[in-house]
């Protein structure tokens, strides 16, 4: 048995963010010493605002954020066009990249194509192909390796677009999955299958505010929670898994948790 996922709790969101920073930063560090490149999957929700705060702040003399290392991919993204309200890309440009100062260079941004809006499964596909000639064949590497995956949770546990009771949990053969019923509106969705989920080197979850309480309890307290997708990549992961919260989120939660820094 691994050891169980990492939980590091601050007063605040603000708080937070150097600690996340630092987290980020050493992640970025050793890819570039692997690869010379940062392969980095997010999600959408309050988290590309909390990555914002995390990564355009000073640098303190923590290391520099070298975006134009970064290539960016989407945990999950919602069929809807790049610049529509419910498109995480916008939300990730408008919070994040738009605000990259110039010196930092850019990140390079792998968006879902949006020919295919009106094939879901097709998006899906197409989306699979993209990874695959970025992380080689599918026949010679079984799943894609993020160096990072940041996401979120939602308060029904459900992350990325992997929602609770899903038949797509039990998907192990695509890398990337459509979803044509989400439960969370927009209903036409692709999300990356929890096999990829849970192969990134090292996996992020942010969840602030008292409104996780509830979903935090269950994922580490209870064994109906870790069955939630949530629960499922920290059971999977362990400790490549960190958890970013704020006290709010984890009152009630008895596993311990590191308070303050990393
Ligand atoms: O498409 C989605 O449903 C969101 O991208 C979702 O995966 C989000 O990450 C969580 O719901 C947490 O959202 P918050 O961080 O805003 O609570």
């Amino acid at each position: 048995m691994g050891k169980p996922p990492n939980l590091y709790a601050f007063q605040s969101a603000s708080e937070l963010a150097p600690s996340l920073r630092a987290y980020i930063l050493d992640a970025q560090n050793s890819a570039l010493d692997r690869h010379q490149v940062f392969r980095v999957a997010v999600s959408g929700g309050s988290l590309p605002k909390t990555l914002a705060q995390a990564l355009l702040k000073e640098t303190n003399g923590q290391g520099r954020v070298q975006f134009d290392k970064w290539e960016i991919f989407y945990a999950d993204e919602r069929a809807v066009p790049l610049d529509h309200e419910d498109s995480n890309h916008r939300l990730v440009k408008e919070e994040l990249l738009d605000k990259i100062p110039a010196e930092l260079g850019t990140p390079k941004m792998f968006p879902i194509d949006v020919k295919y809006l009106d094939d879901i499964q097709e998006l899906a596909d197409q989306y699979e192909k993209t990874l695959v000639s970025v992380f080689a064949a599918k026949d010679s590497v079984r799943l894609p390796m993020f160096d990072l995956l940041l996401l979120g949770c939602g308060p029904d546990g459900h992350t990325c677009s992997l929602f609770p009771g899903s038949e797509l949990l039990r998907e192990t053969d695509p890398w990337v999955l459509s979803i044509s019923d989400s439960p969370k509106p927009p209903p036409k969705r692709i999300t990356i299958s929890l096999p990829v989920a849970t192969h990134g080197i090292k996996i992020a979850f942010v969840a602030t505010g008292g409104g996780k309480k509830d979903i935090m309890r269950q994922i580490f307290d209870t064994d109906e929670g870790r069955q939630l997708p949530c629960g499922l990549v920290n059971a999977h992961a362990q400790e490549r898994v960190s958890w970013f919260v704020d006290y709010p989120a984890i009152e009630g939660v008895s596993s311990p948790a590191r308070r303050g820094n990393l």
